[in-house]
């Protein structure tokens, strides 16, 4: 079958004279894991509320594996499971009565082997009889996740799933969707953090203020910006830059000098022999190509990370 997970088509969204969706067009294959970005407030939670028919766009439509968000709701929503970004949880319920329950509410009554894996895969095996409210908030992100997938949706929706975790969950967040993925499972996910989208995504929407700025597979992505830098140690912190070089200078500390050139026009190579040409000694050097944050701050002007991804 070649129908998409998720096709979107011309979606449109305002809330009040704010346009928050402007019209986007995007096509999710099966089995992809999808990276979502965009600055705080492009639009990214507004999208993901849409594909889960919890907003009405003013235009366009949602299909989820052919089923209209709108006219097939109940079809559609039962495809997906959606790991909101706000920890909201009912305090009365254990872990496990909190999974369950999910399930039921999309029609499985027996999870089979299902529970324990996830109780296992998300390290919640010792919780699964402790109240909601004695979890962690770490915790409780994870019974989000365990939560959202406990009906075996096929398309996960993950909205910054790892917003204010620790970096070992993280890690063991990121080896867990990556194994779903893995079993077939498409994987939408929203992230701050370009570390997340670099390792974890095949293929990277950019949005901002409310439209694809860019579509495209990470490694194109990446391609896109052709500058590279070389960073080199002078023997001497007194040296003068050779005056070949001084186009290229980005900076200079001392004996660190940074130079940036076009991959395209110029090779690390020819900058170094430009330096012994003009006798001038180099005791070390390194070159650094951009990241996905380079790519995005040329494309939206805007940086991504709010946080340090320590
Ligand atoms: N229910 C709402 N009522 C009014 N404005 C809203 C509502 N939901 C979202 N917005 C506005 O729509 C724009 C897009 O918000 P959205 O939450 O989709 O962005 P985001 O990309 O998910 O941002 P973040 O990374 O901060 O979560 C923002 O300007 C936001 O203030």
């Amino acid at each position: 079958m070649s129908q998409a997970a998720i096709s979107i088509q011309g979606i449109r969204k305002s809330f009040g004279k704010l346009q928050a969706l402007k019209g986007i067009d995007l096509e999710i294959q099966r089995g992809e894991f999808f990276g979502l970005l965009g600055p705080n407030g492009a639009g990214k939670s507004t999208l993901i509320s849409t594909i889960a028919g919890l907003v009405v766009p003013d235009g366009g439509k949602v299909e989820v594996l052919g089923n209209d968000t709108v006219k097939n709701y109940r079809h559609a929503r039962r495809n997906i499971g959606v790991v909101p970004q706000e920890v909201v949880y009912d305090p009365f319920f254990t872990v496990e009565e909190v999974i369950r329950n999910q399930a039921g509410y999309f029609g499985v009554r027996d999870m089979g082997g299902w529970l324990d894996e996830l109780l296992d895969a998300l390290e919640l095996d010792d919780k699964r009889d402790a109240n909601m409210r004695q979890l962690s908030g770490g915790m409780k992100r994870r019974v989000l996740i365990a939560q959202a997938l406990a009906h075996r949706p096929p398309i996960a929706i993950l909205d910054e799933p790892t917003a204010g975790v620790d970096v070992e969950l993280r890690r063991s967040l990121w080896e867990f969707t990556r194994r779903l993925n893995g079993e077939g499972m498409t994987v939408v996910l929203t992230t701050h953090y370009l570390e997340e989208a670099e390792e974890l995504c095949d293929r990277i929407a950019i949005i901002h203020n409310g439209a694809v700025q860019a579509l495209d597979t990470k490694d194109a992505l990446l391609a896109r910006d052709t500058t590279r830098s070389l960073c080199v140690t002078l023997e001497d912190a007194a040296a003068r830059i050779p005056e070949t070089l001084t186009p290229f200078l980005a900076d200079r500390d001392g004996e660190e000098v940074h130079l940036r050139f076009n991959k395209e026009e110029h090779s690390p190579v020819e900058l170094l022999n430009r330096f012994q040409e003009a006798g001038v000694a180099v005791k070390d050097l390194h070159t650094f190509s951009p990241s996905l944050e380079d790519i995005f701050r040329s494309l939206t002007g805007e940086h991504l990370s709010t946080e340090e991804v320590s």
